[in-house]
Formats: C-alpha cells, sequence, structure tokens
C-alpha cells in the first residue's frame, strides 16, 4: 500500500469568549471555516477540563466493565447503546477496531405518583433510551454525569447553530428549534468511544482502522479528545452533499487540552445548499512507532441531530424538503447502499484473487506432472 500523503491545512482555533458580545466576529470566523475545510476547533467553550477529564473517567469505567454488563445495553435501531467492533463503514468494508456507547436526552419528564408524603417523583426517561442506560448498581454516577456533559455540550452546540443560522439568512432561533433536546423525538447522540490499545512490536495489518474515513451524516459534531491521544485525519474536497468519493491528501488535526473540535455533518452541507461543507475524517490506526499514540484511545463525540418531526430545506431550496426522519433515513440507507457495493466489489476481488491462485496451483501441478 502506497504511504499517505499528507498535506498542511487550516484548522481554524475559534474563541467563544465574551460571546455574546463579539457574536459577529466570532459568526464570520464559523462560516469562514465552514465553507473552506468544514472543520474547525474551539476554545473558550465555557466547559472546563476538570469537566471533560470527569466524563472521560465515567466514559473509561464503563468500558473497563465485563462485555456481559456492556451487553445489557446493547446497540439498539434507535441509534443507541454498546456495540464492539460492529461499525463497518462503506470506506474499508471492514469494522472499525473499537467499541463505543451512545445515548440520547431522552428527556420528557415522567412523573410517578407516590404517597402523601412523596406525592411526586420525576425521572429523565424517554423512550430512545429505555432499557439503554447502564443499571445504576454498575455505575452509579454514569446516567447523570453523561445528562449533564450532554447538557452543557448542546448549550454550545447552540451557539454555534444561532451563528450558522445567521450565517444563512434564518432567524437566530431557527437550528436551535429544530435540534430541540427537550422533545421526546430529539435525536441528538453523545457517543462514547473506545479504541484499543495496538501492539508496537507487531506491523499493523493493512485494512486496520480505529475509524474508517467516513463523513458524519448529522447537522454538526462536537469531538472531545485527549491530548497525546493522536490519530484524527481529514480529507476535505466534496463538492455536494451526495458526493461519496474521496481525496487521498490527509491533514492530521491538532488540538489543545478543553479545546473541541467541531465538524459541520452531511445535514448542514444539506440545509445549507452545499455552500457548508461535510468533511471526510478517519482515525487511523498508528503506524510509526516513533510519531504514533499505540495506547487505548478515548474520545467523545456528540452528534447534533434534528427532532424526527423538523423540516429541512436549504434558502436556495437545492434539495426537496424533508423532515428529519425521512433525512435520517435515507441518510443510513446510502450509507447501506454504499457499503453494499463495497463488500460487492471486494466480493469480486476475492473471488478473482481465489481464480489466480486456482489456475497458477493448476499451471504448478501441470509442470510438476
Ligand atoms: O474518535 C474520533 O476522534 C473521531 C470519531 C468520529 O469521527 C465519529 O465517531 O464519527
Ligand atoms: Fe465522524
Amino acid at each position: 500500500m502506497d504511504p499517505t500523503k499528507y498535506t498542511s491545512r487550516a484548522i481554524p482555533r475559534i474563541s467563544l469568549r465574551d460571546f455574546d458580545a463579539r457574536v459577529d466576529e466570532i459568526t464570520a470566523e464559523l462560516v469562514c471555516a465552514a465553507e473552506t475545510n468544514g472543520f474547525f476547533s474551539l476554545k473558550h467553550t465555557g466547559i472546563s477540563v476538570e469537566e471533560i477529564e470527569n466524563m472521560f473517567k465515567h466514559s473509561k469505567q464503563f468500558f473497563a466493565l465485563p462485555d456481559g454488563s456492556k451487553a445489557t445495553v446493547p446497540w439498539s435501531a434507535k441509534n443507541v447503546g454498546w456495540e464492539k467492533n460492529a461499525q463497518i463503514r462503506p470506506s474499508t468494508g471492514t469494522a472499525d477496531m473499537k467499541e463505543s456507547y451512545q445515548l440520547q436526552f431522552g428527556m420528557y419528564f415522567c412523573a410517578i405518583f407516590g404517597n402523601e408524603w412523596m406525592p411526586i417523583i420525576m425521572d429523565r426517561v424517554g423512550e430512545n433510551m429505555k432499557d439503554s442506560w447502564i443499571s445504576e448498581d454498575e455505575l452509579p454516577s454514569f446516567k447523570d454525569t453523561a445528562l449533564d456533559f450532554m447538557q452543557r455540550t448542546q448549550a454550545v452546540s447552540e451557539r454555534l447553530m444561532l451563528c450558522f443560522a445567521r450565517g444563512l439568512g434564518f432567524t437566530d432561533d431557527y437550528f436551535v428549534k429544530a435540534h430541540d433536546v427537550s422533545q421526546p423525538d430529539s435525536q441528538t447522540t453523545l457517543r462514547l468511544l473506545h479504541y484499543f490499545a495496538v501492539d508496537k512490536s507487531v506491523r499493523v495489518p493493512e485494512g486496520y482502522f480505529r475509524a474508517g474515513a467516513h463523513a458524519d451524516w448529522g447537522f454538526l459534531t462536537l469531538l472531545f479528545q485527549r491530548p497525546g491521544q493522536s490519530g484524527l485525519e481529514i480529507c476535505p474536497g466534496r463538492e455536494v452533499v451526495s458526493d461519496f468519493g474521496i481525496g487521498d491528501e490527509w491533514t492530521k488535526v491538532d488540538f489543545e487540552a478543553g479545546d473541541i473540535v467541531c465538524n459541520i455533518g452531511d445535514l448542514l452541507m444539506s440545509w445549507s445548499d452545499d455552500r457548508f461543507k461535510s468533511t471526510f475524517h478517519r482515525v487511523r490506526a498508528p503506524m510509526d512507532p516513533e510519531t504514533d499514540y499505540y495506547g487505548p484511545r478515548y474520545s467523545i463525540a456528540f452528534f447534533n441531530q434534528p427532532c424526527s418531526s423538523c423540516t429541512i430545506q436549504g434558502p436556495l431550496k437545492k434539495y426537496p424538503a424533508v423532515t428529519g426522519e425521512e433525512f435520517t433515513r435515507s441518510a443510513m440507507n446510502r450509507n447501506f447502499a454504499a457499503l453494499k457495493a463495497k463488500k460487492d466489489v471486494m466480493a469480486a476481488e476475492a473471488e478473482k484473487s481465489d481464480q489466480q491462485i486456482a489456475s497458477a496451483m493448476s499451471r504448478e501441478v501441470r509442470i510438476k506432472a
């Protein structure tokens, strides 16, 4: 396999400090980043390094549980739950070498009527997360920590939504309303990720990816990483959201402790009539013992997804109006179709190479005879 080609590209680091006073300046910076490489990092977000590390601590505790415990909250088609080595990307046709646990808000409040001394108990439950929270017995503070962290990250997302709405000429609350996480049909998801450690003394096999190249299909992704745990790379260049092709020149994404790395997803690309770019990215397997990080890698991705019932259409109406539910379904279908196409190509290649081996062997037999 040819070595990866690397190119340096600007990934702006944008400060959210004094947001209200600086909103026009911040909007201009965000719009510029969205129109070029579709990736930027945020500093001064209001979420402290300690809060991020606390969420990572809980994530590590979850992944350290035996598989049998994690399997009590299995991945479901509602896009929540735990999976291990199960996400296959159309770009690679093989499973990412990772495990992940996805959580949603499911934030409609449920009133449980008790006795006269304790008349009402409010709980944070919702349909999508029913049976998908790891039990309090296994990890006592997990649910509260995760929900609080999700709320904090949602607040940062809403600032970005306001800026992108202004940039596109919508009213300030237009995207915020479409991504209202207090609604029962909210699809916004927090994904905890754990990529397995890789043995430094053995050459990493071809086709081994921590996360194969892909574009995110949601609105915006906010990504938390840990200093020293490198691996994220981007490859911009898509002109239209339906384009599945990617280039082959990559750029490593650097970030500082406390930064949130953000990228535009396919939804915002189509909602902006392809003006804002949803960029291919991947987490490459470590290859170079001198420079790469071989230990276990943890990251946390917050995917802003539209409520199922909201209507999606760009200001220029380049694409027909669809609901959030339709958008998500067609993103899934496109992914499965691309995956099937990749599998067909891989099967045809495997058959061709089997035939070549068989004919080489029969030639050898004939020569020997
Ligand atoms: O782990 C990372 O750094 C990236 C994760 C990612 O791109 C994803 O889960 O969509
Ligand atoms: Fe991604």
